[in-house]
């Protein structure tokens, strides 16, 4: 059986990887957009709608308005904006989030996938919510690492001029209206009652990401210990294709005691690390902004509704 795909905003960063995924599948008809047709909304409105599934790889302004477009009940969106993703009647494209999301996913023609932040930060922080550990009223931080990809091609424009200029060459803390966009799908599906503070920092590098959340154990539940927050994730994730929890201080991935932001680069893979102390835990999740964090994410989210075996063309 053949499924046809059509890609909104196939020249674009998170499009044309999604491109490189479904190239190489054999079950797969991808339609295609003649590139001077590319944004009128009559043609891309045809080819929505002869779509199986249609991803939409766009701003969340065009998102919402290709969204509007659909008439035909079968087609299934998988939306990689920020649109619809604390949205009614959108599934989030989250597989591992909590039993019974493989199923919503199946189910439903409307799905949201994650921000490449607010996967990375829900996959560490959801299974110690749902465990009783941290309690949803926690006042909790993040930061998060991420390589420039992840600001699409603009950010890559900025970040390829040669010669690179010196303000781009060291790290960037942004985001510091502390309103980040991610924020919203942080609360709504990891059930924090309270935003997270939370920094992102994008750096000269193309893509990674991880995002580090630090918890004091005084805060947790009465008595949790690091091995308590090392068991709830490796309980949460166990027989998860994608998601690795490392081992409860996981001293031999790192690099003369440096952390590798870089090392799910190319895989649809997140690994999620405990550090502790006897006081304090901090939990690290890492993977490919364009892998999991987007590009991958979707194209398992187009696996799992299809009822295709769901790790097909992902590493
Ligand atoms: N990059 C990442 O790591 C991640 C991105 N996302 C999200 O995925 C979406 C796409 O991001 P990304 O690929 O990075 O962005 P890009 O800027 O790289 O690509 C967006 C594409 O959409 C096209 N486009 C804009 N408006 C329209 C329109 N009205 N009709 C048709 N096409 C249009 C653009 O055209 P043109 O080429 O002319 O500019 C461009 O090719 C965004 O919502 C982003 O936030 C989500 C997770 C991670
Ligand atoms: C480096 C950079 O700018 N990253 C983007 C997030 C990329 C992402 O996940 O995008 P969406 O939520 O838009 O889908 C940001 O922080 O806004």
């Amino acid at each position: 059986m053949t499924f046809k795909v059509f890609v909104d905003g196939q020249e674009g960063t998170t499009g044309l990887r999604i491109h490189e995924y479904l190239a190489a599948r054999t079950d797969i008809e991808v339609l295609k957009i003649d590139a001077d047709k590319r944004k009128d909304p009559a043609e891309r409105a045809r080819l929505l709608n002869a779509a199986d599934v249609a991803f939409l790889c766009l701003p969340d302004a065009a998102s919402r308005e290709a969204a509007a477009m659909i008439t035909n009940p079968n087609t299934c969106l998988i939306d990689a904006s920020t649109a619809h993703r604390t949205v009614p009647g959108w599934s989030f494209g989250l597989p591992e989030l909590a039993r019974g999301q493989r199923d919503a996913i199946r189910a439903s023609k409307r799905i949201a996938n994650p921000g490449c932040h607010a996967s990375a930060f829900i996959l560490a922080v959801r299974p110690l919510v749902d465990a009783g550990l941290l309690p949803r009223d926690a006042a909790v931080s993040a930061t998060s690492i991420t390589g420039y990809s992840g600001g699409g091609k603009s950010m890559i424009a900025e970040y390829e001029q040669q010669p690179l200029p010196v303000h781009l060459q060291a790290p960037r803390p942004y985001g510091l209206g502390l309103k980040h966009k991610h924020l919203p799908e942080m609360m709504a599906h990891t059930g924090l009652a309270t935003p997270p503070v939370f920094m992102p920092i994008v750096s000269s590098f193309y893509k990674g990401l991880a995002v580090s959340v630090p918890l004091q154990l005084s805060q947790l539940a009465a008595g949790a210990t690091p091995e308590a927050v090392h068991a709830a994730l490796a309980a949460h994730y166990a027989g998860e294709r994608f998601i690795r929890v490392m081992p409860l201080r996981d001293a031999a991935t790192l690099e003369g005691g440096f952390f590798d932001v870089q090392a799910c680069n190319d895989t649809n893979r997140v690994d999620i690390f405990v550090f502790a102390s006897d006081t304090q835990a901090l939990v690290i999740a890492r993977l490919d902004n364009l892998g999991k964090g987007a590009s991958g994410a979707a194209v398992q989210s187009m696996n799992v509704h299809l009822g295709v075996e769901e790790s097909l063309g992902l590493v």
